[in-house]
């Protein structure tokens, strides 16, 4: 009923038409209804039009009440119609002012709208922060001048087109776009469309920024196989490291070592000044055993205090006891762990060697751990091979090397003498100087185990500048005694040569003896000019400019290359003992001494032969023009005054 009714009233209100219908129709059956109910029911007819008064009195004053009622009905819905309105107004605002704000605030998902020329008319704030862009700078701006690497230009312009022919956004990428100062930035991109029936589309991006999605990816790739705290490989990658060094040890028949070091006191700093101080601590232990370790070496952090170095292609076990020692050194100095709690700690450092001790990775680790725990058990701070013997003896070339600087710091080396000869008139005309080392403790200690011990610590820079400068010390007091001068020769290590300073230390020590530089030679070994035959050769010739003269030592012995026997600037050739010491009874050994003579000749160096200690060697060489000699036969090698005494009952001469 109440639809019926309902429906009644909307059809009333919706065509007026029908209403002013029933209007009439109700206007007319009572107009003529009523006349015809009063004429029977009044027969005066004064009463009657009287009555008929009342009823058109009646009628106007209803169908005026209706008429309010319609009116005032109108004017009601007119009125909530303009309250809807502006209540859908508002909504709309409102919904729109969100969407805005939450599209320009939404933070690190940047979104672009763009026509689909690429014309930007919408940057959000995200995608200020980042491409770099401001929005001013975006808005009117072509999206592949903004964004698109130009390698993707013709791909975006394409898909551009299709979205707007469309309406169908392409799928959601991961794409590297550009930022303002031409970076890339990794995103992943999603698009929508927007577009009514007769207007332009319009495209969204809709990108999220994935540079920490990636970094965090990043680090947790570098954190499978690295530390966290020390940035270095860790226990699996060394590992890997360790079978990749062993793999190649393999094919090139070499050694391969790995150390472990285990901090003594850590866990008694972790313990006291908490852990971000023990991560202190390691940090900087890393930085420091770091500095000590070149591109042969893996440093790696094995996890709470113990660390690991990998040494690829082991040439020796001192080399390996050097490395070890030095890793040691570096705990001399006290770690910071800030508040200005200073502490000084110490390690033990275990070695095992492949193929000797261990033939895979985790054997090898286990051996040096071994290694490591003697170590411990035995005092701490110090290094153990795996094995005892090759810990005795890389402790004696440490202990060698400590004893050896404290000798060369309180000058307790001294400069031997060997008279050189002339062959033709039987004068002493030189002498070699020959370094010599009585320890206290160990006794007399040869130069063939010191020098090279100096050679590979780098202690042989300062011992050879020791012997320059004492060696012509002593000759320019013996020139100022009245002695005849002589020619004095001393040995330059290869390794010298390999150092800037060599030129300028000699020009400093003839300067501050007032020495001639005429009375020096310099012995130099084959062996230095392969180190850099370039660098040696430019140093000869500086060397050779200041009036000091030039001898080739052990020649024979090393790579004896005639080519480079033309391009340096030698005034001597020094035939090596071992081609002198069987003679007369080693023909082929007569033979290349010969040849070497007529070669030295034939491109004007003189000849002096080394280790002479027979008349029949002598006559020999005398034979053969060899020019001068040094051996036991004249003299060995002799300390200063014991020298000079000799030199004195000689027939003084020059070269
Ligand atoms: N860079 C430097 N090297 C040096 C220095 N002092 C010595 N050396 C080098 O050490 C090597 C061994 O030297 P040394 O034990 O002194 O032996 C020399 C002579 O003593 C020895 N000699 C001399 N005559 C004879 C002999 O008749 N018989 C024999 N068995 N030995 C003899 O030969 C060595 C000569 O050395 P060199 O002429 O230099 O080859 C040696 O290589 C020295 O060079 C130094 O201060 N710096």
């Amino acid at each position: 009923m109440t639809a019926r009714k309902n429906e009644q009233q909307g059809k009333l209100v919706q065509q007026p038409w029908f209403a002013a219908v029933i209007y009439l129709v109700l206007g007319l059956s009572w107009i003529a209804g009523s006349d015809t109910v009063l004429a029977w029911l009044i027969s005066d007819s004064t009463t009657l039009t009287q009555y008929q008064s009342y009823k058109g009195y009646f009628y106007v004053s209803l169908t005026a009440v209706l008429a309010w009622l319609l009116l005032n009905q109108k004017q009601q819905h007119a009125r909530s119609l303009n309250a809807a309105e502006k209540r859908a107004q508002q909504q709309l605002a409102l919904s729109e002012l969100r969407l805005r704000t939450l599209l320009d605030n939404t933070p690190q998902i940047a979104i672009q709208g763009y026509l689909p020329d690429g014309t930007t008319f919408y940057w959000n704030k995200a995608s200020e922060l980042i491409y770099g862009y401001s929005k001013e700078e975006a808005i009117g701006t072509n999206l592949l001048e903004l964004i698109i690497p130009s390698y993707m230009h013709d791909a975006v312009s394409e898909a551009m087109a299709q979205m707007a022919a469309t309406g169908i956004a392409i799928p959601s990428e991961e794409l590297a776009l550009r930022r303002k100062d031409g970076s890339l930035v990794p995103v992943y991109s999603g698009h929508a469309v927007v577009k009514l029936a007769d207007t332009e589309a319009q495209i969204y991006c809709i990108d999220v920024d994935l540079t920490e999605r990636k970094k965090q990816a990043a680090e947790l790739a570098f954190l499978a196989d690295f530390d966290a705290v020390t940035r270095l490989p860790n226990r699996q990658h060394f590992s890997q490291c360790i079978n990749r060094a062993i793999a190649t040890a393999k094919v090139n028949s070499s050694q391969c070592a790995v150390m472990l070091m285990d901090l003594d006191n850590f866990k008694d700093i972790n313990d006291s000044f908490g852990h971000s101080a023990g991560d202190k601590l390691l940090m900087q232990v890393s930085q420091r055993l770091q500095q000590c370790c070149t591109p042969q070496h893996t440093l790696a952090r094995l996890g709470g205090d113990e660390f690991g170095v990998l040494v690829q292609s082991v040439q020796s076990v001192d080399e390996l006891a050097e490395l070890a020692n030095m890793l040691l050194l570096q705990f001399e100095q006290p770690c910071q762990l800030g508040n200005g709690n200073d502490v000084i700690t110490a390690a033990s450092i275990g070695i095992s060697l492949y193929p000797d001790h261990a033939l895979n990775s985790e054997d090898l680790i286990r051996a040096a751990d071994a290694a490591m725990y003697k170590v411990k058990h035995a005092g701490r701070n110090h290094m153990a091979f795996y094995s005892d013997e090759l810990t005795a003896q890389a402790r004696n070339r440490v202990l060698l090397e400590g004893r050896l600087r404290t000798a060369l710091k309180q000058d307790k080396l001294e400069c031997y003498y060997q008279p050189q000869i002339d062959i033709g008139s039987g004068k002493l005309i030189g002498a070699e100087v020959l370094l010599r080392w009585h320890d206290t403790e160990l006794g007399f200690i040869s130069p063939t185990v010191f020098i090279p011990l100096a050679e590979s610590c780098g202690l042989i820079h300062e011992l050879g500048l020791w012997v320059l400068q004492h060696s012509c010390q002593q000759f320019s007091r013996w020139l100022e005694q009245g002695i005849t001068p002589f020619s004095l020769a001393v040995n330059v290590s290869a390794h010298q040569f390999s150092k800037d300073q060599l030129f300028d230390e000699l020009t400093q020590v003839l300067a501050d003896n007032a020495m001639p530089a005429h009375y020096l030679e310099l012995e130099v070994t084959e062996s230095a000019l392969m180190i850099d035959e370039a660098k040696v050769v430019a140093t000869m010739r500086q060397i050779k400019a200041l009036g000091v003269r030039l001898a080739i030592d052990d020649f024979g012995t090393g790579y004896s290359s005639l080519s480079y026997l033309k391009r340096l600037p030698l005034d001597i050739l020094k035939i090596d003992r071992r081609f002198i010491e069987h003679i007369p009874q080693a023909n082929d050994d007569m033979q290349i001494a010969s040849a070497i003579i007529a070669l030295a000749h034939t491109m004007n160096f003189k000849v002096l032969a080394e280790g002479v200690e027979t008349a029949e060697q002598l006559a020999f060489l005398r034979q053969q023009g060899c020019d001068y000699y040094q051996g036991y036969y004249f003299s060995k090698p002799l300390p200063a005054t014991e020298f000079i005494n000799l030199l004195q009952q000689q027939p003084n001469s020059l070269r």
